[in-house]
């Protein structure tokens, strides 16, 4: 390689002296660095470099006719421009690389950077650093640049696009590029060798990969709920009382399908974890992979999350505008006028004056721990945190929102299930089928709790927290391997809150059963029934407390 390289990044461009760094100052003799390709990309590259000090000399087909070029660069022809200088960035399309191969002899022992990517993936046998490599098999190929724009490289690269991923065969050819990309203020990742190429040309063509999986999710449950109320709600009423309240699509339909989906996205969020450590107890041993699927899973928590903290803002926004609603005034200046007509007064129901207040405050609550879990997932606030602190508010402070949230829940349903005409069409309502998830979740982390497992050896701070809180490095953040043993687990423990949750469940199959079986007619033959098996069951659940309170 050219002794050259390494004064590459010392040099002083003399026509911009404002732009230079001082230290540049002493070294009038800067080799340039060589761009091949006037259009968009090379003009962005040579301002940036300009700016930042280097010498930039452009290769062009016509170099006394090419586009506008930054100020203060020379034009030449590719072969005088290469000869000038021994890094080339190749700033064209790979459907014209042919040409090179004439210059394969200027071009050996230099180190080409190949920043062009495919309108689609697949369209060529090999990447296009693997193909430049053999049209000029005497330089040295680095891919890198690729994944930033025009448009980024002109205007200052943004937290978005300030990372530059490079690979190529040579390591002394990756250290100039990645000397260049770090003095543009780029945060430079190496990828290995010139077989990554084709994974970083794809990088571009991808929309939102991570959003993927928890967008397709949220459409489908929302959906999914959109389709079960206006059944429920709409459909219903039409059927049974011949009202027309399609109306109830745009307001009450939305806001009870965001609170549903964002509590269930919530939950979706931490239930991971909670099959993690439950795998983990399983197998005896933190040394194996999770499943593919987890780790999935895992790594798009932050993303699950952030579409859940949306929802509940939409809620909230939903709720305020509900005294508003025509159809609200309507109803309460129908009910006042009527009492007034019919000289009736009502009384006031203390219940049910603290049932509301409750849930309207565990509600707020639950929205400001929700808002202070997604400030932390910034970069920029999760970056100032310790691990300790990072880990304490997504992990504590996360459980305690949805542990409010689904208090809220359970606050606004109140007794209502109680009430057979809830089960409309024998069907549970919709805020009842999204406590499923989170009450499993909550009284699963319940059970893999401390005073189940007994003392937690605290995880390798250094390590632990660096892949947190570098959110693009999540992926072993899933899998993470502690050189530390599982502390002994009381299975008794967690048999008998096995048993529990099973008598909990049972409980509510019962509750549901008999207000069915009351709804169909036979009052009394299911109180029969239900005083047998509820004194049973109540019998055995007892035994279960018992023996759990009694062995804790
Ligand atoms: N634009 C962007 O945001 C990004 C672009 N890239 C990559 O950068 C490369 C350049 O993109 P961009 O600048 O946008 O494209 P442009 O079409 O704007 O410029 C391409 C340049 O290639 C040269 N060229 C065109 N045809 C030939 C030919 N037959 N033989 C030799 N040279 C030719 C021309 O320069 P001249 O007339 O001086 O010879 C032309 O200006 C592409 O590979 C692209 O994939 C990568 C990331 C982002
Ligand atoms: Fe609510």
């Amino acid at each position: 390689m050219s002794d050259g390289l390494s004064d590459v990044s010392t040099g002083l461009k003399q026509e911009s002296v404002a732009l230079c760094p001082l230290e540049a100052a002493a070294a009038p003799q800067q080799e340039p660095l060589c761009i091949f390709g006037t259009g968009d990309f090379g003009r962005s590259l040579g301002q940036r470099l300009l700016q930042a000090g280097y010498k930039v000399v452009y290769g062009s087909r016509r170099p006394q006719s090419c586009g506008p070029v930054p100020p203060g660069t020379q034009v030449m022809s590719h072969m005088a421009a290469a000869q000038s200088a021994s890094l080339v960035f190749l700033c064209i399309h790979r459907e014209n690389y042919d040409f090179l191969e004439t210059l394969a002899h200027q071009l050996s022992g230099k180190v080409l950077v190949d920043v062009s990517n495919n309108l689609k993936k697949n369209i060529y046998p090999e990447a296009n650093a693997e193909y430049l490599q053999k049209l000029i098999p005497g330089g040295h190929v680095v891919k890198a640049f690729n994944t930033l724009s025009a448009w980024a490289l002109q205007n200052g690269p943004a937290d978005a696009s300030r990372q530059v991923y490079l690979c190529g065969n040579s390591t002394e050819a990756k250290q100039p590029v990645s000397e260049v990309a770090t003095k543009l203020g780029l945060s430079v990742l190496d990828r290995g060798s010139l077989n990554a190429a084709r994974e970083l040309e794809d990088f571009p063509l991808e929309l939102f990969p991570v959003w993927r999986l928890p967008l397709r999710l949220t459409l489908g449950l929302t959906v999914s709920f959109y389709t079960y109320l206006f059944l429920r709600d709409v459909i219903y009423t039409y059927v049974t009382e011949g009202k027309d309240i399609s109306f109830r699509i745009m307001v009450s339909l939305a806001n009870k399908v965001f609170p549903i989906v964002s509590l269930i996205l919530l939950s979706l969020c931490y239930l991971p974890g909670v099959i993690a450590a439950f795998l983990q107890l399983y197998r005896g041993t933190k040394y194996k992979r999770f499943p593919d699927w987890l780790d999935r899973w895992m790594l798009c928590r932050k993303q699950l999350g952030l579409i859940a903290l949306g929802y509940a803002c939409l809620h909230v926004l939903y709720t305020l505008i509900i005294p508003i609603r025509y159809y609200v005034r309507f109803k309460i200046a129908e009910s006042t006028i009527s009492k007034v007509k019919m000289n009736q007064t009502s009384t006031f129901d203390t219940s049910v004056a603290w049932r509301s207040d409750s849930y309207l405050a565990v509600g707020i609550l639950g929205f400001g721990f929700y808002i202070l879990l997604g400030i932390t997932s910034l970069p920029s606030v999760s970056n100032a945190l310790s691990w300790r602190e990072f880990s304490f508010v997504q992990s504590k402070l996360g459980y305690l929102t949805l542990f409010l949230c689904t208090l809220h829940t359970y606050l606004y349903g109140g007794t209502r299930f109680l009430i057979p005409s809830t089960y409309k069409w024998c069907t549970p309502p919709g805020y009842m089928l999204c406590l499923l998830l989170p009450s499993v979740v909550l009284s699963a982390q319940a059970a893999d709790s401390p005073a189940l497992r007994g003392p937690q050896p605290d995880p390798h701070p250094k390590r632990l927290g660096e892949e947190r809180r570098r959110g693009r490095q999540q992926k072993s953040a899933a899998n993470v391997d502690l050189k530390q043993p599982i502390p002994p687990v009381n299975m008794f423990l967690v048999q008998t809150s096995v048993m529990l949750l099973y008598c909990e469940k049972l409980t509510f199959y019962n509750i549901y059963n008999i207000v069915i079986k009351y709804k169909i007619a036979s009052y009394q033959l299911s109180g029969i029934t239900f005083s047998c098996s509820q004194g049973l069951f109540n019998h055995f659940r007892c035994c279960c407390y018992y023996l759990y309170v009694a062995h804790l």
